[in-house]
């Protein structure tokens, strides 16, 4: 204690100091930390598998060559390990300006793939990326709209290299020099009489081929598998199968025990290429949007407890062209946010095709065992020592048609053949052979595609699916017989949604054709208003569709978006499902057999442009299935206006109370059919429908 000068001199109870030398610690704890992420990459990179990714295209012409290389590009910048990627790109075209693409694409990926990963971009397809309104946006980042610029001036060099190659028809010479795959074509006589061509575009193991980082480059392999006239090709799933094969010592020991002659011919393409143990397919329309779905796939096949059992992971179908009232009904939002989640909770949902990650082993046939188990980590060591040229040449034959004659591709291994839906009969039966499956609905959708865009295309579409499902019905593989026992009945009542598509046209075309006719001619068909036995009517037809309106709008549907799935719905009941059913029953007779029609992926401008103002395209030819359409819309006006006449003269017996539920029906068929009436008597558009024609 004190006063005055004194008190300044003391000294405080306590202090606390930096210690020194802290620059030295902090040199250290951050070479720690740096040593630290260097162990967790060791760790993950190791734990990571090989991934297989094949891309399918089939015609130049329908799947424009541009496409298909911008879906190649969007799966190679996936966020994974290169070295631990490869990307096929199957080619049933057989199309030298496909391959042209391809070569095309692997130079720029050099630049691509490297400015994804640093600006981390979304969508990783550059066509898509530079339509995005953030690539289009100058002043966000200078140094990411600068590169920006720079990497969009070299893609649209190539795109125009391309596209002027696709459209003179075939490569120019010079071009042709330039690669010695060209001379491939010399001994090309169609896209259905040729041998198979491989090509090792990027070879990953090659440590000299790298981006313009100097890192890695994913694996790339150009492969148009052999066609002979003679020889069923067996479309996507022919396609698949010459591909997704298996090198498993283990499993070959499985499997030879059972029978010596499978061992021999187990070795496909990728098998002997790469061995991924997953493999990815995506369809040539459907680009990857979001970069980290590869490792969301893993996060399923790697979990300790139960990433065993589980053979394959489905991402949903999303399409980037759905305009806003969805005027053919292509959204599948019902199927892909309400049923296939609900499939999940049964055993797992179907596989439908694009989109879906595979075990290779459950792919490829093998049956789940309770307590199996299998390393991700394994690598079958010493696989390929081959030079490029070697590995192509033996790869090659790995693809012919002959290579799988007498043997179990297409039915106890790889991809199903004979069914119009090879990917749901092929998930049912993995899922038979007691493996899971998993439904994954990412926030930011996984996949990106392309949906029809005239009614033509969409009903072909929907009559492959429907005839592909009702043949499963009617088959050994019908989900109640084959699923007995083997996956629950919520899952066998899970496939049948889909099998029943089909014969669901005879219900529809009987309330479309009936009560019109009785209604003209005045003869009652259901209860009177009056009625008791009313009510149950009413109550079906209110509850039915306002659960589905409901489930519509809950699943981010619009009101006039419901109106026109409505209608779809009705031209797919009344043409698709009626010509999938008279298919199937002269599949079933043997007197023909189905094929696949692929799905158009560009149309013309004019066409574009009335689907974007949600215009119905009818397409001014008339199709069986357009006369069908059309005749319908015409009975059903032409009878509404006879009945209605009948009733106010007072014709029949207490008219309105009587016919109620006629007029309802018929009115609701006329309602919906106003696209047809104008599309008949009031469009000059070359989307309308001639009524000349029928
Ligand atoms: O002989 C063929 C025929 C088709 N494809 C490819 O198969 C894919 C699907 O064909 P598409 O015409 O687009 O049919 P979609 O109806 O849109 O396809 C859905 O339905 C098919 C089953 O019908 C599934 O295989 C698909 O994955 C699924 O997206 C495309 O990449 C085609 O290139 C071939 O590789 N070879
Ligand atoms: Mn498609």
């Amino acid at each position: 204690m004190g006063g005055g000068g004194e008190e300044d001199e003391h000294l405080p109870l306590f202090e606390t100091k930096a210690m020194k030398g802290r620059l030295v610690y902090r040199v250290f704890s951050v070479t720690i930390f740096i040593g630290i992420c260097l162990i967790l990459a060791y760790r993950y990179k190791d734990e990571l598998p090989c991934v297989d990714i094949f891309v399918c295209t089939a015609d130049p012409k329908i799947e424009p060559p541009i496409l298909a290389i911008n879906t190649v590009l969007s799966v190679m910048a996936y966020n994974y390990p290169p070295e631990k990627l490869s990307v096929y790109l199957s080619d049933d075209g057989g199309s030298d300006l496909t391959f042209y693409a391809l070569l095309k694409a692997s130079v720029f990926s050099k630049q691509w793939i490297p400015f994804c990963k640093k600006f981390n971009i979304e969508p990783r397809s550059p066509a898509a990326y530079f339509s995005t309104t953030e690539s289009k946006c100058a002043s966000l980042d200078p140094v990411l709209s600068q590169e920006s610029a720079a990497i969009k001036k070299l893609y649209k060099a190539m795109e125009d290299q391309i596209e002027t190659a696709t459209k003179l028809g075939h490569i120019p010479e010079d071009i042709q020099t330039k690669h010695t795959g060209f001379s491939e074509w010399a001994s090309v006589t169609s896209q259905r009489d040729h041998q198979s061509i491989l090509q090792i575009i990027i070879d990953g193991r090659d440590s000299n081929t790298v981006d313009a980082d100097g890192c890695a480059l994913p694996t790339l392999v150009y492969l148009s598998r052999e066609k002979r006239p003679n020889h069923p090709h067996y479309f996507k799933a022919g396609a698949m199968n010459a591909l997704v094969g298996i090198l498993d010592f283990l499993y070959l020991q499985f499997q030879s025990a059972r029978n010596n002659q499978l061992s021999v011919v187990q070795l496909r393409v990728s098998s002997k290429i790469s061995n991924g143990q997953i493999i990815l397919n995506v369809d040539c329309d459907m680009y990857s949007n979001n970069s980290d779905a590869v490792k969301d796939a893993l996060c399923f096949f790697m979990d300790e407890q139960k990433g065993n059992e589980i053979a394959y992971v489905q991402f949903p179908q999303n399409f980037n062209n759905i305009t806003k009232n969805d005027i053919y009904g292509s959204k599948i939002d019902v199927i892909t946010k309400v049923e296939l989640p609900g499939c999940d909770g049964h055993g797992g949902p179907l596989y439908i095709g694009t989109g879906c990650f595979h075990r290779r082993e459950s792919l490829c046939g093998k049956k789940y065992e309770t307590g199996y188990k299998f390393d991700m980590k394994k690598r079958i060591e010493g696989k390929v020592k081959e030079s490029v040229n070697e590995l192509e040449e033996t790869s090659k034959v790995l693809a012919n048609c002959s290579y799988e004659e007498g043997t179990q591709w297409g039915k106890e291994m790889g991809l199903k053949y004979g069914c119009p839906v090879e990917d749901v009969i092929t998930g049912l039966s993995i899922q038979c052979r007691g493996w899971k499956s998993i439904f994954f609905c990412p926030e930011r959708a996984a996949f990106l595609g392309i949906a029809p865009t005239t009614l033509a295309q969409m009903l072909v579409q929907h009559k492959r699916w429907a005839e592909g499902d009702f043949q499963i019905l009617l088959s050994k593989y019908c989900p109640f017989i084959m699923g007995h026992g083997r996956i629950s009945l919520g899952l066998q009542m899970g496939y049948s949604i889909y099998c029943l598509w089909a014969p669901n046209c005879l219900p529809t075309l009987c309330y479309l054709i009936l009560p019109p006719l009785y209604l003209l001619k005045g003869i009652a068909l259901f209860p009177k208003i009056t009625s008791p036995w009313f009510i149950p009517y009413a109550f079906v037809i209110v509850a039915a569709n306002a659960y589905y309106l409901a489930e519509f709008m809950w699943r981010g549907g619009t009101l006039k978006g419901w109106w026109n799935d409505q209608r779809a719905w009705m031209f797919k009941r009344t043409t698709s499902y009626l010509f999938a059913v008279i298919d199937t029953s002269f599949n079933l007779l043997g007197l023909s057999s189905s094929g696949f029609d692929v799905t158009a992926k560009v149309s013309e401008q004019d066409v574009s442009e009335r689907y974007e103002k949600e215009i119905m395209e009818f397409g001014s030819s008339l199709s069986g299935m357009l006369t069908i359409i059309a005749t319908l819309a015409l009975l059903n006006l032409f009878c509404l206006v006879g009945g209605l006449k009948r009733i106010t003269l007072n014709l029949v017996d207490s008219g309105f109370e009587t016919m109620f539920l006629q007029v309802l029906v018929c009115g609701t068929a006329v309602a919906i059919n106003l696209p047809v009436y104008q599309a008949l008597f009031f469009r000059k558009d070359k989307g309308r429908l001639p009524i000349s024609g029928l």
